[in-house]
C-alpha cells in the first residue's frame, strides 16, 4: 500500500498533526494529513486531492518536497513538506489536530512509519 503524506509547516516552523478518527485502523494515533494513492495516480496528485478532501486547503504540487520514505508492511509512505498552500487547514475527518515544532511532536503515539521520518523532518526544520 503507497500513502502519501505531508508535513505543512508554518512561519514559526511548526508542523501540523492530526489524529486519526477512533474507529479507524490506527485510531487515536497522531499522523501527517494524506492518504492511499490510487492506481494510476501521481503522488503528488494524490497528496493534492487528499489536503482538498482533509483540511479544504489547495496545495501546488511543484511546493511539495520529498523528506524522505518508510516502510511497515504493507504501507510504504512517502512524506513531503510543504511551506506554501492556500487557505486555513479545517480537520474535515480528524478528530483533532495541533501545531508544534516536529521534535515537540515526537512524543505524542503515531503509527510506526511517522517514527523515522519525523526525526527526517526535525533535521530538515533545525538545518534548513
Ligand atoms: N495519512 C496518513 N496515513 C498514515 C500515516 N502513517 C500511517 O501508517 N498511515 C496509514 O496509511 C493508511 C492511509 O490511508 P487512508 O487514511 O487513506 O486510509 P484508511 O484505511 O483510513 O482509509 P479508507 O478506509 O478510506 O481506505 C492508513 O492505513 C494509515 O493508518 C500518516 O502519517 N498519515
Amino acid at each position: 500500500m503507497l500513502v502519501v503524506a505531508v508535513a505543512l509547516i508554518d512561519a514559526r516552523g511548526r508542523c501540523l498533526m492530526q489524529q486519526r478518527p477512533r474507529h479507524r485502523r490506527h485510531g487515536g494515533l497522531w499522523e501527517f494529513p494524506g492518504g492511499k494513492v490510487e492506481p494510476g495516480e501521481l503522488p503528488a496528485s494524490a497528496l493534492v486531492r487528499e489536503l482538498a478532501e482533509e483540511l479544504a486547503i489547495v496545495v501546488d504540487p511543484a511546493a511539495l518536497e520529498p523528506v524522505g520514505f518508510a516502510t511497515d508492511a504493507p504501507v510504504t509512505m512517502l512524506l513531503y513538506r510543504c511551506h506554501d498552500w492556500r487557505g486555513t487547514p479545517v480537520p474535515l475527518e480528524a478528530e483533532a489536530f495541533r501545531w508544534d515544532r516536529p521534535e515537540a511532536l515526537a512524543g505524542l503515539p503515531m503509527p510506526p512509519v511517522d517514527v523515522p521520518l519525523l526525526a527526517a523532518l526535525a533535521r530538515f526544520v533545525a538545518h534548513g
